[in-house]
Protein backbone atom coordinates (compact mmCIF):
# COMPACT_ATOMS: atom_id res chain seq x y z
CA UNK A 1 0.00 0.00 0.00
CA UNK A 2 2.86 2.18 0.98
CA UNK A 3 6.08 2.41 -0.12
CA UNK A 4 8.95 4.83 0.59
CA UNK A 5 12.01 3.95 -1.85
CA UNK A 6 15.60 6.29 -0.84
CA UNK A 7 13.58 8.60 0.85
CA UNK A 8 15.71 11.55 1.59
CA UNK A 9 15.27 15.28 3.35
CA UNK A 10 17.56 18.25 3.56
CA UNK A 11 16.20 20.94 5.42
CA UNK A 12 17.94 24.14 4.89
CA UNK A 13 19.17 25.51 7.67
CA UNK A 14 21.33 28.85 9.11
CA UNK A 15 20.20 31.94 8.93
CA UNK A 16 20.06 32.38 5.27
CA UNK A 17 19.21 29.00 4.64
CA UNK A 18 23.31 28.61 3.78
CA UNK A 19 23.84 25.34 5.58
CA UNK A 20 22.15 21.39 5.46
CA UNK A 21 20.55 18.80 7.38
CA UNK A 22 20.37 15.60 6.37
CA UNK A 23 17.41 14.63 8.16
CA UNK A 24 16.44 11.23 6.17
CA UNK A 25 18.85 9.49 4.24
CA UNK A 26 17.79 6.80 1.37
CA UNK A 27 15.18 5.67 3.75
CA UNK A 28 13.26 2.65 2.21
CA UNK A 29 10.07 1.07 3.72
CA UNK A 30 6.90 -0.73 2.97
CA UNK A 31 3.82 -0.47 4.98
CA UNK A 32 0.63 -3.22 4.12
CA UNK A 33 -2.75 -3.41 4.65
CA UNK A 34 -3.60 -4.36 8.06
CA UNK A 35 -0.31 -3.83 9.35
CA UNK A 36 1.46 -1.75 11.82
CA UNK A 37 5.07 -0.97 11.09
CA UNK A 38 7.08 1.11 13.92
CA UNK A 39 9.52 3.56 13.32
CA UNK A 40 11.76 3.39 15.74
CA UNK A 41 14.75 6.01 17.07
CA UNK A 42 15.89 8.57 19.35
CA UNK A 43 15.04 11.57 19.07
CA UNK A 44 16.35 13.50 16.05
CA UNK A 45 16.41 10.07 13.79
CA UNK A 46 14.24 11.76 11.84
CA UNK A 47 11.25 9.72 12.64
CA UNK A 48 8.73 12.73 12.30
CA UNK A 49 10.02 13.93 9.34
CA UNK A 50 9.52 10.88 7.83
CA UNK A 51 5.80 10.86 8.95
CA UNK A 52 5.14 14.30 7.71
CA UNK A 53 6.64 13.65 4.32
CA UNK A 54 3.83 10.63 3.97
CA UNK A 55 1.57 13.18 4.90
CA UNK A 56 2.22 15.79 2.92
CA UNK A 57 3.05 18.31 5.29
CA UNK A 58 6.81 18.53 3.80
CA UNK A 59 8.15 18.15 0.48
CA UNK A 60 11.11 15.36 -0.03
CA UNK A 61 14.43 16.05 -1.18
CA UNK A 62 14.74 13.09 -3.02
CA UNK A 63 13.51 9.26 -3.25
CA UNK A 64 9.54 8.74 -3.93
CA UNK A 65 6.79 7.92 -1.46
CA UNK A 66 3.82 5.61 -3.60
CA UNK A 67 0.38 4.78 -2.04
CA UNK A 68 -0.92 2.16 -4.27
CA UNK A 69 1.49 2.53 -7.17
CA UNK A 70 1.05 6.07 -7.17
CA UNK A 71 3.77 8.45 -6.77
CA UNK A 72 2.56 11.04 -4.16
CA UNK A 73 5.74 13.33 -3.41
CA UNK A 74 4.45 16.06 -5.33
CA UNK A 75 0.31 16.24 -5.75
CA UNK A 76 -1.74 18.91 -6.21
CA UNK A 77 -4.42 20.89 -4.21
CA UNK A 78 -6.86 18.12 -5.76
CA UNK A 79 -4.84 15.39 -5.89
CA UNK A 80 -3.61 15.89 -2.00
CA UNK A 81 -7.69 16.28 -1.23
CA UNK A 82 -8.19 12.72 -2.66
CA UNK A 83 -5.01 11.37 -1.06
CA UNK A 84 -5.86 12.85 2.58
CA UNK A 85 -9.39 10.22 2.34
CA UNK A 86 -6.94 7.63 2.38
CA UNK A 87 -4.37 8.79 4.49
CA UNK A 88 -4.33 10.76 7.81
CA UNK A 89 -2.29 11.72 10.48
CA UNK A 90 -2.73 11.97 14.52
CA UNK A 91 0.01 13.68 16.48
CA UNK A 92 1.53 13.73 19.81
CA UNK A 93 -0.04 16.58 21.50
CA UNK A 94 -3.65 16.29 20.69
CA UNK A 95 -4.55 19.83 22.18
CA UNK A 96 -2.49 21.66 19.34
CA UNK A 97 -4.48 19.67 16.90
CA UNK A 98 -7.91 21.79 17.96
CA UNK A 99 -8.40 25.53 17.98
CA UNK A 100 -9.17 26.15 21.51
CA UNK A 101 -11.65 28.83 21.34
CA UNK A 102 -14.03 26.44 19.03
CA UNK A 103 -16.28 23.22 20.09
CA UNK A 104 -14.30 19.97 19.50
CA UNK A 105 -17.85 19.87 16.94
CA UNK A 106 -16.12 22.11 14.48
CA UNK A 107 -13.78 19.52 13.80
CA UNK A 108 -16.09 17.22 12.37
CA UNK A 109 -18.32 20.62 10.47
CA UNK A 110 -15.11 21.18 8.70
CA UNK A 111 -14.47 17.71 7.67
CA UNK A 112 -18.29 17.60 6.72
CA UNK A 113 -17.95 20.70 4.48
CA UNK A 114 -14.81 19.30 2.91
CA UNK A 115 -15.79 15.93 1.70
CA UNK A 116 -19.33 15.25 2.95
CA UNK A 117 -21.31 18.06 1.69
CA UNK A 118 -23.79 15.96 -0.41
CA UNK A 119 -24.79 13.81 2.73
CA UNK A 120 -27.55 14.71 5.09
CA UNK A 121 -27.77 15.95 8.45
CA UNK A 122 -29.42 12.32 9.33
CA UNK A 123 -27.29 10.58 7.30
CA UNK A 124 -24.33 12.68 8.33
CA UNK A 125 -24.98 11.99 12.25
CA UNK A 126 -25.28 8.31 12.36
CA UNK A 127 -22.03 8.30 10.57
CA UNK A 128 -20.50 10.49 13.41
CA UNK A 129 -22.20 8.28 16.03
CA UNK A 130 -20.80 5.29 14.25
CA UNK A 131 -16.90 6.84 14.17
CA UNK A 132 -17.22 7.62 18.28
CA UNK A 133 -18.57 4.34 18.37
CA UNK A 134 -15.17 3.01 17.45
CA UNK A 135 -13.65 4.54 19.64
CA UNK A 136 -15.09 4.27 22.42
CA UNK A 137 -16.73 7.51 22.84
CA UNK A 138 -19.96 8.90 24.20
CA UNK A 139 -21.39 11.52 21.69
CA UNK A 140 -23.24 13.35 24.68
CA UNK A 141 -19.84 13.38 26.57
CA UNK A 142 -18.12 14.81 23.52
CA UNK A 143 -19.93 17.10 21.58
CA UNK A 144 -20.51 20.42 22.23
CA UNK A 145 -17.66 20.90 24.86
CA UNK A 146 -14.30 22.79 24.50
CA UNK A 147 -11.31 21.36 23.86
CA UNK A 148 -9.79 22.22 27.67
CA UNK A 149 -13.25 20.50 28.61
CA UNK A 150 -12.09 16.86 27.26
CA UNK A 151 -8.76 14.25 28.25
CA UNK A 152 -5.95 14.12 26.45
CA UNK A 153 -7.28 10.73 25.46
CA UNK A 154 -10.69 11.42 24.66
CA UNK A 155 -8.76 14.09 22.17
CA UNK A 156 -6.73 11.53 21.06
CA UNK A 157 -9.60 9.48 20.06
CA UNK A 158 -11.91 12.21 18.41
CA UNK A 159 -8.72 12.72 15.77
CA UNK A 160 -9.40 8.99 15.22
CA UNK A 161 -12.87 9.04 14.90
CA UNK A 162 -12.04 11.92 12.77
CA UNK A 163 -9.38 10.01 10.28
CA UNK A 164 -12.33 7.01 10.56
CA UNK A 165 -15.02 9.42 8.88
CA UNK A 166 -12.84 9.63 6.24
CA UNK A 167 -12.53 5.64 5.85
CA UNK A 168 -8.77 6.08 5.40
CA UNK A 169 -6.70 2.76 4.60
CA UNK A 170 -3.50 4.42 6.46
CA UNK A 171 -2.92 6.00 9.85
CA UNK A 172 0.56 7.92 10.40
CA UNK A 173 0.65 7.85 14.51
CA UNK A 174 3.36 10.10 15.60
CA UNK A 175 4.43 9.48 19.31
CA UNK A 176 0.42 9.32 19.86
CA UNK A 177 0.45 7.38 22.90
CA UNK A 178 3.62 9.42 24.99
CA UNK A 179 1.10 12.17 26.23
CA UNK A 180 -1.06 9.91 27.11
CA UNK A 181 -1.69 8.29 30.87
CA UNK A 182 -1.17 4.54 31.63
CA UNK A 183 -4.82 3.54 31.40
CA UNK A 184 -5.62 5.84 28.55
CA UNK A 185 -2.72 4.43 26.90
CA UNK A 186 -3.74 0.86 26.65
CA UNK A 187 -7.07 1.86 25.26
CA UNK A 188 -5.80 3.42 22.86
CA UNK A 189 -3.77 0.96 21.71
CA UNK A 190 -5.89 -1.84 21.60
CA UNK A 191 -8.24 0.36 19.70
CA UNK A 192 -5.07 0.69 16.92
CA UNK A 193 -5.23 -3.11 17.20
CA UNK A 194 -9.07 -3.24 16.35
CA UNK A 195 -8.46 -1.03 13.55
CA UNK A 196 -5.49 -2.56 11.84
CA UNK A 197 -8.20 -5.72 12.23
CA UNK A 198 -10.47 -4.14 9.77
CA UNK A 199 -7.09 -3.85 7.23
CA UNK A 200 -6.05 -0.41 8.76
CA UNK A 201 -2.33 0.07 7.89
CA UNK A 202 -0.65 2.41 10.31
CA UNK A 203 2.72 3.87 10.46
CA UNK A 204 3.81 3.50 13.86
CA UNK A 205 5.87 6.47 15.09
CA UNK A 206 7.55 6.09 18.20
CA UNK A 207 10.73 6.37 20.42
CA UNK A 208 9.55 4.11 22.84
CA UNK A 209 10.78 0.55 22.09
CA UNK A 210 8.67 -1.56 24.24
CA UNK A 211 5.48 0.21 22.71
CA UNK A 212 7.14 -0.58 19.42
CA UNK A 213 7.97 -4.02 20.49
CA UNK A 214 4.03 -4.47 21.52
CA UNK A 215 1.99 -2.92 18.61
CA UNK A 216 4.03 -3.77 15.27
CA UNK A 217 4.11 -6.47 13.24
CA UNK A 218 7.58 -4.78 11.11
CA UNK A 219 10.01 -2.24 12.77
CA UNK A 220 12.30 0.18 11.33
CA UNK A 221 15.12 1.15 13.60
CA UNK A 222 16.20 4.77 12.69
CA UNK A 223 19.78 6.02 13.31
CA UNK A 224 20.36 9.57 12.30
CA UNK A 225 18.23 9.65 9.44
CA UNK A 226 19.10 6.39 8.01
CA UNK A 227 17.48 2.83 8.53
CA UNK A 228 20.48 0.54 10.41
CA UNK A 229 17.80 -2.52 10.68
CA UNK A 230 14.57 -3.29 9.80
CA UNK A 231 12.39 -6.58 9.82
CA UNK A 232 9.41 -8.90 11.44
CA UNK A 233 9.36 -7.47 15.48
CA UNK A 234 9.99 -10.76 16.55
CA UNK A 235 13.06 -11.17 13.96
CA UNK A 236 14.95 -7.54 15.35
CA UNK A 237 13.49 -7.75 18.47
CA UNK A 238 15.04 -11.54 19.77
CA UNK A 239 18.04 -11.58 17.33
CA UNK A 240 19.08 -7.35 17.25
CA UNK A 241 21.75 -7.47 14.75
CA UNK A 242 23.14 -3.78 14.19
CA UNK A 243 25.34 -2.35 16.87
CA UNK A 244 23.22 0.25 17.23
CA UNK A 245 20.18 -1.77 17.49
CA UNK A 246 21.63 -3.41 20.17
CA UNK A 247 22.46 -0.88 22.35
CA UNK A 248 18.87 0.20 22.33
CA UNK A 249 17.81 -3.11 23.27
CA UNK A 250 20.12 -3.44 26.09
CA UNK A 251 19.15 -0.26 27.72
CA UNK A 252 15.55 -1.33 28.39
CA UNK A 253 14.57 -3.34 31.82
CA UNK A 254 12.66 -6.45 30.75
CA UNK A 255 10.77 -7.47 33.39
CA UNK A 256 10.58 -11.34 32.14
CA UNK A 257 14.02 -11.79 32.53
CA UNK A 258 17.07 -10.95 34.90
CA UNK A 259 19.74 -8.68 34.16
CA UNK A 260 22.04 -11.75 34.03
CA UNK A 261 20.00 -13.03 31.48
CA UNK A 262 19.83 -10.64 29.52
CA UNK A 263 24.11 -9.53 29.65
CA UNK A 264 24.68 -13.61 29.22
CA UNK A 265 22.50 -13.28 25.65
CA UNK A 266 24.18 -9.40 24.75
CA UNK A 267 28.54 -11.00 25.65
CA UNK A 268 27.14 -14.27 23.30
CA UNK A 269 25.90 -12.30 20.81
CA UNK A 270 28.56 -10.07 20.86
CA UNK A 271 31.33 -12.88 20.81
CA UNK A 272 28.92 -13.73 17.10
CA UNK A 273 29.36 -10.71 16.04
CA UNK A 274 32.81 -9.26 17.54
CA UNK A 275 34.65 -7.40 14.03
CA UNK A 276 32.17 -8.21 11.83
CA UNK A 277 29.91 -6.12 9.72
CA UNK A 278 27.01 -8.18 8.12
CA UNK A 279 26.44 -5.67 5.53
CA UNK A 280 29.78 -5.94 4.07
CA UNK A 281 30.58 -9.43 4.28
CA UNK A 282 27.32 -9.51 2.55
CA UNK A 283 28.69 -7.08 -0.56
CA UNK A 284 31.51 -9.24 -0.20
CA UNK A 285 29.73 -12.62 -1.04
CA UNK A 286 28.17 -10.70 -3.77
CA UNK A 287 31.29 -10.17 -5.43
CA UNK A 288 31.21 -6.35 -5.33
CA UNK A 289 34.30 -4.95 -3.88
CA UNK A 290 33.87 -2.54 -0.79
CA UNK A 291 35.59 0.22 -2.64
CA UNK A 292 32.52 0.10 -4.57
CA UNK A 293 30.42 0.77 -1.71
CA UNK A 294 32.14 4.26 -0.53
CA UNK A 295 30.46 5.96 -2.22
CA UNK A 296 29.19 8.01 0.67
CA UNK A 297 27.03 11.12 1.78
CA UNK A 298 28.70 12.61 4.79
CA UNK A 299 30.82 9.90 5.33
CA UNK A 300 28.46 7.02 5.75
CA UNK A 301 28.89 4.10 3.31
CA UNK A 302 25.67 4.14 0.93
CA UNK A 303 25.69 1.33 -1.67
CA UNK A 304 23.08 -1.24 -1.14
CA UNK A 305 21.97 0.82 1.88
CA UNK A 306 20.98 -2.45 3.73
CA UNK A 307 21.65 -5.76 3.02
CA UNK A 308 18.65 -9.07 4.00
CA UNK A 309 20.57 -11.15 6.52
CA UNK A 310 17.73 -13.38 6.78
CA UNK A 311 14.25 -13.50 5.33
CA UNK A 312 12.89 -10.38 5.72
CA UNK A 313 15.65 -9.04 8.27
CA UNK A 314 17.77 -6.51 7.16
CA UNK A 315 20.66 -4.73 8.56
CA UNK A 316 22.77 -1.95 7.20
CA UNK A 317 26.52 -0.84 8.09
CA UNK A 318 27.51 -1.27 11.76
CA UNK A 319 29.41 1.62 11.51
CA UNK A 320 27.25 3.41 14.48
CA UNK A 321 28.78 7.14 13.08
CA UNK A 322 30.58 9.00 9.97
CA UNK A 323 33.44 9.43 12.27
CA UNK A 324 33.77 5.79 13.49
CA UNK A 325 35.44 2.77 11.24
CA UNK A 326 33.24 -0.07 10.42
CA UNK A 327 34.92 -3.53 11.69
CA UNK A 328 34.64 -4.68 8.33
CA UNK A 329 37.71 -2.07 7.74
CA UNK A 330 39.48 1.25 6.97
CA UNK A 331 38.52 0.14 3.34
CA UNK A 332 34.86 1.48 3.24
CA UNK A 333 35.57 4.84 3.69
CA UNK A 334 36.11 7.23 1.11
N1 LIG B 1 11.85 22.42 10.20
C1 LIG B 1 13.09 22.02 10.46
N2 LIG B 1 14.14 22.77 10.05
C2 LIG B 1 15.40 22.35 10.27
N3 LIG B 1 15.72 21.20 10.90
C3 LIG B 1 14.71 20.43 11.33
C4 LIG B 1 13.34 20.79 11.15
N4 LIG B 1 12.56 19.81 11.67
C5 LIG B 1 13.40 18.87 12.17
N5 LIG B 1 14.70 19.25 11.99
C6 LIG B 1 15.89 18.48 12.35
O1 LIG B 1 15.84 17.24 11.65
C7 LIG B 1 16.31 16.18 12.48
C8 LIG B 1 15.22 15.12 12.58
O2 LIG B 1 14.13 15.69 13.29
P1 LIG B 1 12.78 14.87 13.56
O3 LIG B 1 11.84 15.77 14.29
O4 LIG B 1 12.31 14.26 12.31
O5 LIG B 1 13.31 13.72 14.54
P2 LIG B 1 12.51 12.74 15.49
O6 LIG B 1 13.21 11.44 15.43
O7 LIG B 1 11.06 12.76 15.15
O8 LIG B 1 12.74 13.41 16.90
P3 LIG B 1 11.71 13.58 18.13
O9 LIG B 1 11.41 12.18 18.62
O10 LIG B 1 12.49 14.40 19.12
O11 LIG B 1 10.50 14.29 17.58
C9 LIG B 1 16.68 16.80 13.81
O12 LIG B 1 18.07 17.05 13.79
C10 LIG B 1 15.91 18.11 13.83
O13 LIG B 1 16.58 19.07 14.59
Amino acid sequence: MLTLDQLDKVYRTGTFGTSDLHAVRQVSLDVRRGEVVSLIGESGSGKSTIGKMVLHLLDSTGGTITFDGDDVTKLGFRARRDYYRKVQGVFQDPFSSFNPIYKVDRTFETLRRSYFARVSSKEWRSRLDDALAAVTLEPDDILGKFPHQLSGGQLQRLLIARALLLDIELLVADEIISMLDASTRIDVLNLLGELKGRGLGILFVTHDLSLGNYVSDRVVILYKGRVVERGGTSAVFDDPLHPYTRDLLASVPHLDRTWAEVEAEEEERTRRLAGRCLYHEEVAAQGRSLGEEAESVDGVPDGLGLVEHAPGHFVGCFRKAAEEECPAGPTVRP
